[in-house]
């Protein structure tokens, strides 16, 4: 371990072989604590993406394109957004290089587009080139287990040559340059959602320092546009207290992905074999979110003989069951599932046309039932859509809900949160959505039940009351986000149900 680089508000940066640079808690941190914030060194398309607007960022038909370069943007305003207009404006415009515009808009990902965010990065740095040798070249690229991959030779291709050899920028950008910004991008980059729902890229020096655990301590939320007009502040937090001298977390996979999906994704992605402690359990930490059900035996589990081996063979845990099932038969069924609530997800599977997306998905979990233990990872992500459905879709309006429909929504949404005690503790925001989404079930049903003569007012009293609490949770986590968010603005509206909640159950009898 290396000694203080930097010291920063309540995180020194040390490194060493296995991390790299890492954050430590430089004192004792409460939940809550800003540890970053700021504003990114470069934002833009994805590198894989569908076409957007280069000004806003919305997603586009490449029907309107800059008067000044031939690019696609929404519009005559959004051609003089300084994020288009300050940037690749004009290099595309100095070297005549226009959109191609696809035959067939709409067409899926757009490789054009591929330049556009390493180009940025690199006007970037000849604009603010202290930033970048204080902040920037440190991070990590991977270049040399980059370069193994069939990606590199496609960059090359869409980014390298196009860059150089066709928007004439060889004297300003080396080829080493242009890989290098790529790498920074892939290995560092933040995804942040744009006010029109599309996924952009973000750079953030400071936030990408902080190394990847499944069961991360810090949480950040991105405001893509505030009040004072910025663009793009990342503001990270403590999510839970934290030690002084404890290592700072985030997560750079998907919480409800089971261990074997999310290793894969790390290993391909960030280039590196995750060894947390969630992953080394074959249980998660007793949560089962890779568990599956022994098909064998009565109650058999089958778990894998080593989790952090995506070889290692899996086996039933049942008293003289020798049920083993190989690591490839494993990730196949995992697969064949997440395909099929994809389907269900884009609205392409029969079901969620014939049945509707709650019955499809209802279908989905009875099906699975099985294969999986009941919490099995895959199974709560189907469970947190459905959870979100219940009170949302077409026939199940909340006001309209049978009682037996609303407990199926607080069923789903307590299961969740109880696997997020243990994978996503503290204030995570998919721990304050959940906890908005439990709390209305918990009211309809309390007030249903006394309606009905099966509650006293005391006993109202006191389910309302936990109802509040609920709610009181969400709003302390969700009023952490930018009022201007879809969370924050969810923060806002759970501060005043809060309000309303607490008068009515201050009006019943203790
Ligand atoms: C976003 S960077 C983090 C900052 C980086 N360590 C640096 O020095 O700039 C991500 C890289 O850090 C390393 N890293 C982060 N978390 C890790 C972990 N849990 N185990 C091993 N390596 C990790 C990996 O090399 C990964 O590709």
């Amino acid at each position: 371990m290396g000694s203080p680089a930097t010291t920063a508000q309540g995180f020194d940066v040390l490194s060493n072989d296995k991390y790299g640079r890492y954050a430590v808690a430089s004192k004792d941190l409460p939940a809550g604590e800003v540890l970053v914030s700021e504003l990114p060194f470069a934002v833009g398309p994805k590198l894989d993406t569908y076409p957007l607007c280069l000004g806003c960022l919305a997603p586009v038909d490449a029907s309107a394109l800059c008067s000044a370069c031939g690019w696609p943007v929404c519009d005559a305003d959004c051609e003089k957004l300084a994020l288009h207009a300050d940037n690749e404006c004009a290099v595309f415009k100095a070297a005549g290089v226009r959109f191609a515009v696809p035959a067939e808009p709409g067409a899926g990902t757009c490789p054009q587009y591929e330049c556009i965010t390493p180009l940025r990065v690199l006007l970037a740095k000849e604009k603010d080139p202290a930033r970048w040798d204080k902040e920037v070249k440190l991070l990590m690229t991977h270049s040399d287990k980059r370069k193994a991959n069939p990606q590199w030779g496609a960059n090359q291709v869409n980014v390298v040559d196009f860059l150089r050899k066709k928007c004439k920028v060889e004297s300003r950008f080396s080829e080493e340059a242009i890989h290098e910004v790529i790498g920074i991008l892939e290995v560092n980059g933040y995804e942040a959602r744009t006010p029109s729902g599309s996924m952009v890229l973000c750079l953030y020096p400071q936030a990408a320092i902080m190394a990847h655990n499944c069961v991360p301590n810090t949480v950040h939320c991105i405001t893509p546009t505030n009040q004072g007009g910025e663009r793009y502040r990342i503001v990270v937090r403590t999510a839970a207290a934290v030690a002084k001298g404890s290592m700072l977390y985030t997560s750079y996979a998907h919480t409800l992905d089971p261990t074997m999906l999310r290793r894969e994704h790390l290993q391909l992605s960030k280039f590196f074999d995750c060894d947390c402690a969630r992953c080394a359990d074959p249980t998660e930490l007793g949560t089962h979110m890779s568990s599956l059900k022994c098909t064998k035996c009565d109650n058999g589990i089958i778990l894998s003989t080593n989790p952090l081996d995506q070889g290692a063979e899996w086996k039933c845990n049942g008293y003289n069951c020798s049920n083993t099932l190989r690591a490839d038969q494993v990730r196949r069924v995992l697969g064949v599932v997440q395909a099929e609530q994809e389907a269900v997800d884009q609205f392409e599977s029969g079901d969620a046309l014939a049945l509707g997306p709650v019955e499809a998905r209802e279908k989905l979990l009875k099906q699975y039932k099985t294969v999986f233990h009941p919490r099995h990872a895959l199974l709560l992500q189907l469970k947190h859509s459905l959870a979100q459905l219940y009170g949302r879709v077409e026939g199940y309006a909340l006001d309209d809900l049978p009682d037996i429909l609303l407990e199926r929504k607080i069923e789903l949404c307590r299961e969740i949160l109880a696997a997020l005690d243990v994978v996503a503790p503290g204030m995570s925001r998919i721990r304050g959505l959940t906890l908005y989404e439990l709390h209305v079930p918990m009211i309809l049903h309390a007030r249903s039940h006394f309606q009905t003569d099966q509650l006293t007012e005391v006993q109202l009293r006191q389910d309302l009351s936990a109802a509040a609490k609920v709610l009181a949770e969400a709003a302390d986590i969700l009023c952490l986000e930018d009022p201007t968010t879809p969370e924050g603005s969810v923060g806002v509206m759970a501060k005043e149900s809060l309000i309303q909640l607490q008068a009515s159950i201050d009006s019943l009898p203790l």
